[in-house]
């Protein structure tokens, strides 16, 4: 049974650029990816923030339905959203949890209007620990590519955008969707969940393997707006959530993606005669536009690479 593949960044505090142990989880990462469009990164520290994750993030999903409802944003596609009849997963979500004090005002405040210190210390805490593990995980990528001369200008034009996500459980032992089939648009997708696994991804011989993370472990998967930038060179995988039995599922997912106003553009080393240029330059929130136009006028047929195709 085929496996997505596990590296260790247990040692991520000690890893050094240019070090023996960076360069060789780099190599581990991008033959990874190569394979799967994704891995399993794992990280022991993350294992004594565990309970109070989950217990924050149940604590978070037992609230009053009105309570959850009051977790709005002007972007339509953040704040609560509600399960939609007969249909599992709930979701809240903010964008830029990585800078300081977005999760207290965004969440805690809007939420616990009487404080609640421990969820936004342990969202804080977590949402660390994942953003450093993202940071070094497109360090790596651009390196093994010989690009790392873009690195800070890609790591400062990103949103983190956080969400955290409640799957019903089905009460049944037939496989129910949680999520459809789909290729993440973002540049890079991080999930940590609890211990009802669900997340299926497909290989390139189309088989769905089952991911199975263990509890110090994250999902790590490349988005589409990531493989166009690097000109295709890796791919996004398809996956989706599968659902049985009598638990409900948590994940927590850190979606990084290009901020709007931010041209993607393939750097010019990744383009030459064996390389043509595949992609035009575009901005990611132009294209979601464009996108969920689509969706809503229900003739969705151009995705990224279609969009941006040069
Ligand atoms: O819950 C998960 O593990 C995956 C969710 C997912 O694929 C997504 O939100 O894009
Ligand atoms: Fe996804």
């Amino acid at each position: 049974m085929a496996k997505v593949p596990v590296i260790d960044f247990s040692k991520q505090d000690l890893l050094q650029p240019g070090s023996p142990e960076w360069n060789s989880v780099r190599v581990q990462v991008r033959k990874a990816l190569e394979d799967y469009g994704c891995f399993e990164a794992s990280i022991d520290r993350v294992l004594e923030l565990r309970r109070a994750v989950f217990g924050a993030v149940e604590e978070l999903f037992d609230l009053p339905l009105q309570t959850k409802k009051l977790c709005v944003s002007e972007n339509r596609f953040r704040g609560y959203k509600e399960p939609p009849p007969k249909r599992l997963l709930e979701s809240i979500s903010i964008d830029d949890a990585h800078i300081a004090g977005n999760i207290e005002q965004r969440l805690t405040n809007t939420l616990w209007p009487q404080g609640n210190i421990s969820f936004s210390k342990t969202m804080v805490s977590f949402t660390e620990i994942t953003s450093r593990l993202e940071k070094t995980v497109k360090r790596m990528i651009l390196e093994s590519f010989g690009i790392e001369k873009h690195v800070d200008e890609f790591m400062n034009s990103t949103n983190h955008h956080l969400r955290i996500m409640k799957y019903g459980s089905p009460k049944t032992s037939e496989p129910t969707e949680g999520v459809r089939a789909h290729c993440d648009m973002n540049a890079l997708t991080l999930l940590y969940q609890n211990e009802v696994d669900g997340l299926q991804i497909q290989n390139k011989e189309g088989e769905w393997i089952n991911v199975m993370p263990s509890a110090n472990s994250f999902v790590v998967m490349i988005g589409e707006s990531f493989s166009v930038w690097l000109n295709g060179r890796l791919s996004s995988p398809c996956h989706r959530v599968t659902m049985k039995g009598n638990k409900a599922r948590y994940s927590i997912g850190l979606f990084t993606s290009p901020k709007g106003g931010y041209l993607i553009e393939v750097p010019k080393e990744l383009v030459d005669d064996k390389n043509p240029l595949l992609f035009k330059p575009y901005d990611h929130d132009e294209f979601l536009k464009f996108y969920y136009t689509q969706v809503a006028q229900g003739t969705l047929s151009v995705g990224l690479k279609a969009y941006c195709s040069a």
